[in-house]
């Protein structure tokens, strides 16, 4: 049976200081790395075990899969890593602490930035601090001044349908490190979310959410794996 798991990367910096983070590359705590070695330990003790995995460009996702991988035994697996799964791109608001923003702007305002699906938070503007497009890594990318959920969704599909789907076709065990919003992104689309169901769905870091596939690629379930 095609299985795919998806794993949020764990506690990072920016998420222990309650910062706006994006693109921006800031690496796991201590407390995100033991989270992403308990997931790893989790696949290999339900006898889950990835044939291939897939990655964004950003540390804290890459660091996620190496420490699950290591943690299950299988840091030889097969492994790619593409732009396409980073997380949304925060715009403007990338740096900013969500708690000062909130009270700056309130609560309703930084929602809609957060969680709406097609408002996009206030532009990056290219030169400012935490612009990303004149790093190597993004060399030959459109790097975005600003994403909405809806624009995530518009990147991370087809790299979903062009590059992980023939493997899931073939009967793989895939396994996704990557982000909240790319995440959200992909689980709206495998769960049929409405736009505006989106808004409430929240994913937790470090633990994988398991799809079972039949062969056609309908969704037989969704599941916690820790809770199975
Ligand atoms: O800061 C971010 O990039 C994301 C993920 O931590 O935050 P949010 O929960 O607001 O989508």
């Amino acid at each position: 049976m095609p299985r795919l798991i998806l794993v949020r990367h764990g506690q990072s910096q920016w998420n222990l200081e309650n910062r706006f983070t994006g693109w921006w590359d800031v690496d796991l705590t201590e407390k995100g790395e033991e989270e992403a070695r308990a997931a790893g330990r989790l696949l290999a003790e339900k006898g889950l075990l990835p044939t291939v995995a897939f990655t964004s460009l950003q540390t804290r996702a890459i660091k996620t899969l190496h420490f699950a991988l290591e943690a299950a035994g299988l840091l030889w697996i097969p492994e790619t890593k593409d732009w396409r799964l980073n997380e949304r791109h925060y715009g403007g608001l990338t740096g900013l602490n969500k708690a000062e923003t909130a009270a700056l702007h309130g609560d309703e305002q930084v929602k809609i930035w957060r969680r709406s699906f097609d408002t996009p938070p206030p532009v990056l503007e290219y030169g400012s601090a935490f612009d990303l497009s004149t790093d190597p890594r993004y060399a030959g990318i459109a790097v975005p001044q600003t994403e909405s959920l809806k624009d995530t969704i518009a990147r991370v599909l087809p790299y979903y349908e062009g590059s992980i789907v023939p493997h899931l076709r073939a009967g793989a065990t895939v396994l996704v490190s990557a982000h909240g919003n790319s995440l959200r992104a992909l689980v709206k689309h495998l769960s049929g979310i409405s736009d505006a169901e989106i808004t409430g769905l929240e994913i937790p870091t470090g633990q994988p959410i398991v799809y079972d596939l039949a062969d056609d690629l309908a969704v037989l379930d969704r599941y916690y794996l820790s809770e199975r």
